[in-house]
């Protein structure tokens, strides 16, 4: 049989992975989609500075429509990354009829809704393995591996860039800016890393999760979205201390008749694998009620291990191929007129525990104060540790763990201790879970 014919869009980081894996297993990849890949055609504003890459056999622009338009060309995979020429170009190959694979979550999150849907009219598939958690075949396991369970929860690490920040602030004391620098050098952070920091891209991709764990629209404006870039080394020690690792984590669990969305800095006990996965690797929990707790692991960013993903869809594409579009797994893993409009929770109505660091003039009656208005509000103390005050200022700081609060009532504690004439504000908090 003819090798389907492929168009590239982008020859950066993913692009250029995407190349070298499918020219280097080419045997393997067609003896198991039944039939060869053959990229036709590729377009990059890079074309002077691809190196060794061989893209022989390929028709190269700088012109993205014209590989879209291509009569050749069966299946795009969009690798340039942002949402408005994306969206334009996806769109266009769908109303001509040709399947698309795209690496790019923020276009799924922000315009997904609106793809899937011209994709079901036009009965072809738009493919995102690699828009969640790079090489780890997260969506696929969600999708197809999980449909018997009714799914609670997830929570996973899913941008790259971030937990190699945090690992090596963490293992080499090394500084935040550094480290980014480096990530960007290694081809993991986004165009605009500050995507990557302050958890925009996490929130890109917890929104695509959310979606299919849960069978709802996606909804990237009702993710609550918190960086990384407020974590102090000071906290970083203290959580050690007590037995904790700060991650950056996605959430999305049923709780109240509503779904929690939401991205933040969080203490998890050292003890659990998640709190383990370090450097530019992801890790997803996905808890079932059926399965119980089940743990995804694997590179997140990078050239070839998300290049993994985008050539697996790719395969799913040349084997559905022949198959009838009413018939194929659905885009969002629930059928396109059964998704749910059960509603997003607000911030507020979350229960979680919380670490906080407060700075206290070190007087008497400071902690019988702040203690007194922590009862107040039903917020109970699992753990408090004080730190030797500093001899000059007599300042010192004190960490508290909170056991589960409303976020509502914890915000209104914060507001009256930060009020306290011995409190030096701000009263810092992290979000503390324990995964079970
Ligand atoms: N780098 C990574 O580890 C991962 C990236 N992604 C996603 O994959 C996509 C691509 O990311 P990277 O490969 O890192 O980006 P990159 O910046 O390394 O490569 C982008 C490529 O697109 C080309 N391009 C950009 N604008 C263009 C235009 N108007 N016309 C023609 N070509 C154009 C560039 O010349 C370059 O070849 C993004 O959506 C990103 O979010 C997803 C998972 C991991
Ligand atoms: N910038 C992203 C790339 C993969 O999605 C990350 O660091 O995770
Ligand atoms: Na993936």
């Amino acid at each position: 049989m003819e090798p389907v014919k492929v168009g590239l869009l982008g020859l950066g980081t993913v692009g250029s992975g995407t190349v070298r894996v499918l020219k280097r297993n080419s045997d393997e990849i067609t003896r198991r989609a039944g039939r060869g890949i053959e990229l036709v055609a590729a377009a990059a504003r890079n074309l002077d500075s691809l190196g060794d890459l061989d893209v022989s056999g390929m028709r190269l622009t700088e012109e993205a429509l014209e590989v879209v338009d291509d009569p050749e060309v069966q299946v795009i995979v969009e690798l340039i990354g942002g949402t408005t020429l994306a969206r334009e170009l996806v769109l266009r190959a769908i109303d001509q009829g040709k399947h698309v694979v795209t690496a790019n979550k923020a276009l799924i999150a922000l315009h997904g809704n609106e793809i899937f849907s011209r994709a079901q009219e036009r009965g072809v598939m738009v493919a995102f393995e690699a828009a969640v958690a790079g090489g780890i075949p997260i969506i696929k396991a969600i999708r197809e591996g999980l449909t018997g369970n009714r799914i609670e929860w997830l929570a996973g690490i899913i941008n790259g860039t971030g937990n190699f920040i945090l690992t090596e602030m963490r293992d080499k004391g090394r500084e935040f800016a550094d480290v980014l620098a480096e990530a960007q050098r290694l081809g993991y952070a986004e165009a605009d890393p500050t995507f990557d920091v302050e958890g925009v891209d996490a929130a890109h991709k917890l929104t695509i999760l959310a979606s299919i764990a849960f069978g709802i629209p996606l909804q990237f404006d009702r993710v609550y979205t918190e960086g990384i870039s407020g974590i102090s080394r000071d906290d970083v020690v203290y959580a050690n201390e007590l037995g904790y690792r700060i991650k950056h984590l996605g959430i999305a669990r049923r709780a109240n008749g509503g779904i929690e969305l939401r991205v933040h800095p969080t203490l998890i006990p050292e003890r659990r694998l998640i709190a383990n996965v370090d450097g530019v690797l992801n890790a997803v929990l996905v808890w079932g009620d059926a399965v119980g707790p089940t743990l995804y692991y694997g590179p997140g960013a990078g050239s070839e291990p998300t290049a993994s993903a985008v050539v697996a869809d790719l395969v799913d594409v040349v084997r559905a191929l022949t198959t009838d579009p009413e018939n194929r797994v659905p885009h969002l893993a629930f059928q396109a007129d059964a998704l749910s409009d059960v509603s997003i929770l607000s911030m507020d109505d979350v229960q979680t525990a919380f670490y906080l660091r407060l700075r206290v003039l070190d007087r008497p009656g400071v902690m019988a104060d702040i203690t007194r208005i922590l009862a107040d509000l039903d917020i109970s103390i699992e753990a408090i540790m004080q730190k030797e005050p500093d001899e000059d200022t007599q300042e010192a700081d004190v960490i508290m763990l909170t056991h589960q609060v409303r976020e509502g009532n914890l915000n209104q504690a914060i507001g009256r201790i930060e009020s306290l004439d011995s409190v030096i504000t701000p009263v810092t908090r992290i979000r503390l879970e324990n995964l079970k």
